[in-house]
């Protein structure tokens, strides 16, 4: 493996991955990426070239599913797949619909461009809300603030951002110009895997464009046949860029939701947490109770009142968002128990 551990950089693999195998592993397993996620398969690239192989989930653990961005052992003889690799981080969701399980959206992310404009899109809460999410997620966060050639002062734009996020990246941009996007390249390098959030219009296709520098994307063996025999994408796959990393471009990175984001939360609202630890109450709400240390540093202009009524959307958003996974996950176990229950009856009449 030691010969082709070159072409496996090109593609993301580093000693967060190749500690993860044991001797044994090291001389008969070849890890490959997974680049795209079908219907019934997976693209997978690894020193040997792409291929497909069956998609690969384990059957009681949703998180345990092959997802774009995965790092997957195949066996050497046989080609089979073995395991799924530690992520380095991991994006996922809930589907939509009243059960709510979980999907898997992309793992081993290294940098998420926030990307927001220098105008009415700019919003310190949707930022904020993103901030959380890569952190839960493990994903390094950029503010790219795009439009900012039609914008007087981008600089404003630059100094809200930074104040969200002690030492968070920033940089202003005209999406549609390489002149001006060389500045993202730091994070777009040899291996490197980055993916997009924002709304809609604030420029991501126009980055993702410009970036890729031919103004449209490869689309190197990721497409597949559909029923009436065309090619058409299916949206989860890793691009190559021209600085040698990877843009992950899914849907799904649209959709994220805040929810089991509570430690992600609170290291972007870090803060107002540790002015709360000194509050007389535990449970203090921040809302008039005696001794209240948060009141307290937005009286001294320590804290920012509005921070703080973010950080309480936010925190009940992620909150809602949680119990309802949580409320499936408890009918599930309910539902596991009482199969055993039938089970262990059946059988037990069997052998009366
Ligand atoms: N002047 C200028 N125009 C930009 C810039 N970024 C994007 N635009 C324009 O804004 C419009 C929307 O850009 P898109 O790249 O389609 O936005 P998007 O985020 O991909 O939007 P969705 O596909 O809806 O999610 C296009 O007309 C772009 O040309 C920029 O930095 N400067
Ligand atoms: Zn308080």
């Amino acid at each position: 493996m030691t010969s082709k551990t070159s072409d496996l950089a090109d593609l993301g693999w580093s000693t967060f991955f190749s500690v993860q195998l044991d001797l044994q592993e090291l001389d008969s397993t070849e890890p490959v990426r997974v680049m795209a996620v079908h219907r019934n398969r997976l693209l997978v690239a690894g020193p040997c070239g792409q291929r497909d192989l069956p998609p690969f989930a384990a059957a009681d653990d949703e998180s345990a599913t092959a997802t774009v961005g995965d790092w997957l052992l195949l066996d050497a003889a046989s080609g089979r797949t073995q395991r799924l690799l530690a992520r380095k981080s991991v994006f996922q969701r809930k589907a939509p619909g009243s059960d709510r399980r979980l999907q898997l959206i992309a793992a081993n992310v290294d940098t998420l461009f926030l990307v927001t404009s220098c105008n009415q899109d700019f919003n310190p809460a949707r930022l904020e809300r993103y901030l959380a999410l890569a952190r839960e997620a493990g994903v390094m966060p950029v503010v790219v603030l795009s439009k900012a050639d039609l914008s007087d002062g981008s600089e404003d734009f630059v100094r809200a951002a930074a104040q969200l996020l002690p030492g968070i990246a920033v940089e202003a941009v005209d999406a549609r110009c390489a002149d001006s996007t060389y500045r993202l390249l730091p994070w777009c390098g040899r291996g490197q895997t980055v993916a997009l959030v924002g709304s809609s219009g604030v420029g991501k296709s126009t980055l993702v464009n410009t970036l890729s520098g031919s103004g449209q994307l490869p689309t190197q063996g990721i497409r597949e046949d559909d029923a009436k025999g065309r090619h058409t994408t299916t949206g989860r796959a890793l691009y190559r860029l021209p600085a040698g990393g990877w843009l992950l471009d899914t849907p799904g990175m649209r959709e994220l939701q805040l929810s089991e984001a509570r430690d992600g939360l609170e290291a972007v609202f870090a803060d107002i947490v540790a002015a709360a630890a000194n509050c007389r109450f535990g449970d203090c709400r921040h809302d008039g109770e005696p001794d209240c240390a948060v009141t307290a540093a937005i009286a001294a202009g320590l804290l920012d009142a509005q921070r703080l009524r973010r950080w309480r959307k936010l925190a009940a958003e992620e909150a809602l968002t949680t119990q309802s996974l949580s409320q499936r996950r408890a009918r599930e176990r309910a539902f596991g128990k009482f199969a055993k229950q039938v089970m262990a009856h059946k059988q037990s009449r069997r052998s009366d």
